[in-house]
């Protein structure tokens, strides 16, 4: 094989509060390094004279408050904008740290000045948009500014859509205490990298989620139970924050799906979820990005319980296609088996990962085999099931939406080969305890996927990135299903 021939550099310099946005081809991966200056990338500072690595089709922007230097190893799409929405995303910020001062003063029992007459609510702040608003980016970017502030702040970033994934994999939900702030690297993990994919924590920048599994990227497909999910990791986070009444202050920021957003205002189940989550994280602020009839009919139906503001969408936020998604949702998987491999460009060696060691990031997965009674494997609800308003009049469903039924791995129509499956945290001990739905409220503990089903010898292989024996264990399946090239 001939050696790649490495591109020469080229350097960009950029004027102050303007950035430069770019996208990473397929196939390839882009490496930036600060020259001089300072940067940021949705918020995650970039350290001088340090190589960043980028891969997987990433489209991100590096942005400077104060103007700055940067080396790009190899052009991809690229352009530099002075029109960005950074400064009311800053503004945002402080009135959240606000926020944060004023409520644990109030845990704290401090006094108040006098002049201040303002509520002492932690931010919980429900960020809604439309597609391609930018969700997920301002979600980031206000996270990581809260970390870099120096208070010891470590808001929950809590991630609602199920097509993302999130730490997880596509088909979760989940939430996080976020300690440090959050690169972006590749849209694999958009959030940053989690400890449960690996064996160990491997980074320093590590998350530790809890996440459930909903297993569709659609709320629409089972609005019941993703209701209920919704319920169980608001649940979580109440019961965390009432251990640690400090860490409260810090307040948490929900990253929601566009399905949240958009449709007709008469649409039931998107004002179902809106509100699951307004109650389950108590919400005290809902932020509409980019969008002004989805502001309004916020403000009209929430105005008066909680503020609503409204905050513009970047231009450089990019609209991405059906294959793309399907692309990342790929990815996102191969990740979560392989860890976060990005090769750097030829003539790069000292490239790091959001900071990272490269060799830090990388798994190697297992193959077992096992028997079809060792895992118990539910599906939720029926697979073909039509949404309950598409039942003809009076009637009523075999299945509930919430019914957990075992699947049968011998059964030709399982759906098993190549399924991707949650692994479930183990049931009550406690046998009176146990419920017919305890299946939907336990949380996942990992992902596996059914890479091979021998009917005749009642054996399946299953691909996991942890070793843990299978045997007895729970996993639910979803409607994913994902093959390793
Ligand atoms: N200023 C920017 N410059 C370049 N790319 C950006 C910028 N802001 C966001 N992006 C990229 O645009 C894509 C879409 O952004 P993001 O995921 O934040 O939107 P979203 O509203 O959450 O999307 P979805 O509709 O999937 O929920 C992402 O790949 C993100 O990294």
């Amino acid at each position: 094989m001939s050696e790649q021939k490495a591109a020469e550099p080229k350097r960009w310099e950029l004027g102050p509060e303007s950035e430069y946005r770019f996208e990473v081809d397929p196939g390839v991966s882009l490496a930036i390094k600060l020259v001089q200056g300072h940067a940021e990338i949705f918020g995650f500072e970039l350290a001088e004279g340090k190589v960043y690595l980028f891969g997987f089709e990433c489209k991100a922007a590096l942005y400077t408050w104060k103007g700055c230097v940067i080396e790009i190893s190899e052009p991809s799409t690229e352009y530099i904008s002075d029109e960005t929405p950074m400064r009311t995303y800053a503004n945002l910020h402080i009135a959240l740290e606000q926020m944060r001062v004023r409520a644990l003063r109030q845990i704290r029992g401090s006094p108040v000045p006098s002049h201040d007459t303002s509520k002492s609510d932690p931010p919980r702040v429900l960020v809604l948009g439309p597609e391609h608003s930018g969700k997920t980016t301002v979600c980031k970017i206000l996270t990581n500014y809260a970390v870099r502030s120096g208070q010891g702040w470590s808001p929950f970033l809590v991630n609602v859509d199920p097509s993302e994934g999130g730490w997880a994999a596509p088909g979760a939900i989940s939430v996080a205490p976020v300690y440090g702030p959050i690169p972006t690297a590749s849209p694999a993990n958009p959030l940053g990298t989690a400890a449960t994919t690996a064996p160990v924590s491997l980074s320093s920048n590590a998350l530790l989620p809890l996440a459930y599994w909903y297993g569709h990227s659609e709320t629409k497909k089972n609005p019941l139970l993703m209701d209920r999910m919704i319920r169980n990791l608001g649940e979580n986070v109440n019961d965390r924050f009432e251990l640690d009444p400090e860490g409260r202050a810090s307040g948490l920021i929900v990253d929601t799906p566009s399905s949240f957003a958009t449709g007709p205002a008469a649409n039931n189940h998107r004002h179902k979820l809106i509100k699951a989550c307004i109650d389950a994280f108590k919400i005290s602020m809902i932020v509409v990005v980019g969008h002004e009839k989805l502001n309004v009919e916020v403000q009209r139906t929430y105005g008066s319980l909680l503020s609503v503001v409204k905050i513009p969408k970047s231009g450089g936020v990019v609209e991405v296609d059906y294959s793309y998604r399907e692309r990342v949702r790929n990815y996102e998987m191969h990740t979560y088996m392989y860890g976060q491999v990005i090769h750097p460009p030829a003539g790069i060696t000292n490239a790091t990962l959001g900071g990272e060691n490269l060799t830090d990031l990388v798994l190697s997965p297992s193959s077992t085999v096992i028997n079809f009674g060792d895992l118990h494997i539910y599906r939720v609800g029926s697979d073909a099931m039509a949404p309950s308003d598409a039942l003809p009049v009076g009637a009523a469903r075999t299945v509930s939406e919430m019914q957990p039924v075992l699947v049968d791995p011998a059964s030709p129509g399982s759906g098993l080969l190549n399924a991707v499956l949650a692994l479930l945290a183990p049931p009550n001990h406690d046998e009176n305890e146990r419920y017919d739905e305890e299946v939907l409220d336990l949380t996942v503990v990992g992902f596996l996927v059914i890479t091979n089903i021998d009917i005749p010898k009642r054996k399946m292989t299953v691909l996991a990135p942890n070793r843990g024996s299978f045997i007895g264990r729970t996993a639910v399946i979803g409607s994913y299903e994902w093959q390793d090239q």
